[in-house]
């Protein structure tokens, strides 16, 4: 599932080390304005197509942890959701409000800058310093490219830290580009190795759905590999918050 942007990383630095090298990384990124690898011009369709089958309430609040700017924050809150946002890059930031022609308002709280516009909240910083009782209840989480953009040393710090912000019955919709060897046999129906691995110990996991990319159709994966997108819902497991003991 490695999608991360610089696979050049030295394999196995302290995750401390790791961080910051990756901090670095995407600060600089937005400095030079490459953002067209990720950032997508238009609303994920996959969001549009499986979003409501989670049932939410309109009024629900729904967390897009690493956000950039994309505009999936746009359709959510569109939807009557609140969004709660987290960003570290304050030019991402700042382009997804002006960009978007909504004048927002800052305010400091603690090591972030606290966006706002309307039902749109974009907390700027880095998501591993966030603390549950600044980010309020959390109904939804909505990961495209989140997990994914990390370097796999930290991944599972990602999850504990998301854990960590969520309530015990917060459902994760996760979408992944998944890049898959040519020869390989692997049923597209399979639910990826490194999700059970990172999430199998606490969440159910439900593939809900997956398309394979022609590398015809101008997919941007390397040679030898296609890629294959998929969207997992997760429910976090009530056995394992100790609710039910
Ligand atoms: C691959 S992009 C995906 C952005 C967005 N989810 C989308 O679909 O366009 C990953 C984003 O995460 C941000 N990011 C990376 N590490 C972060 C961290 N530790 N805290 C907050 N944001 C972070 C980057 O600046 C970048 O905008």
């Amino acid at each position: 599932m490695s999608n991360d942007p610089d696979r050049s990383r030295p394999a196995n630095p302290s995750v401390d080390t790791n961080k910051r090298q990756d901090n670095s990384l995407w600060l600089q990124m937005w400095r030079d304005d490459r953002t067209e690898d990720f950032h997508q011009t238009a609303v994920n369709p996959l969001l549009i197509q499986y979003w409501h089958s989670q049932k939410l309430k309109r009024s629900s609040r729904i967390l897009v942890p690493l956000c950039g700017k994309s505009l999936d924050m746009l359709w959510l809150a569109e939807q009557g959701h609140t969004v709660v946002g987290i960003e570290l890059s304050p030019i991402a930031v700042k382009a997804f409000f002006n960009e978007n022609c909504l004048k927002a308002k800052k305010t400091r709280n603690g090591n972030f800058t606290c966006w706002q516009s309307g039902t749109i909240i974009i907390w700027c910083g880095d998501f591993f310093s966030l603390r549950k009782h600044q980010l309020g209840h959390i109904d939804s989480v909505f990961d495209r490219a989140a997990l994914t953009a990390l370097p796999e040393t930290i991944r599972r710090q990602y999850i504990t830290q998301l854990r960590a912000l969520i309530e015990v019955e917060t459902g994760i919709f996760l979408l992944t580009d998944e890049h898959i060897a040519q020869d390989s046999q692997q049923p597209a129906t399979q639910i990826d190795s490194e999700i059970v691995t990172l999430y199998a110990e606490h969440f159910d996991i439900t593939l809900t759905h997956t398309q394979r990319l022609d590398p015809a159709q101008g997919s941007s994966s390397e040679e030898g590999f296609y890629i294959e997108n998929k969207a997992y819902q997760l429910s976090q497991r009530l056995e394992d918050t100790g609710l039910f003991t």
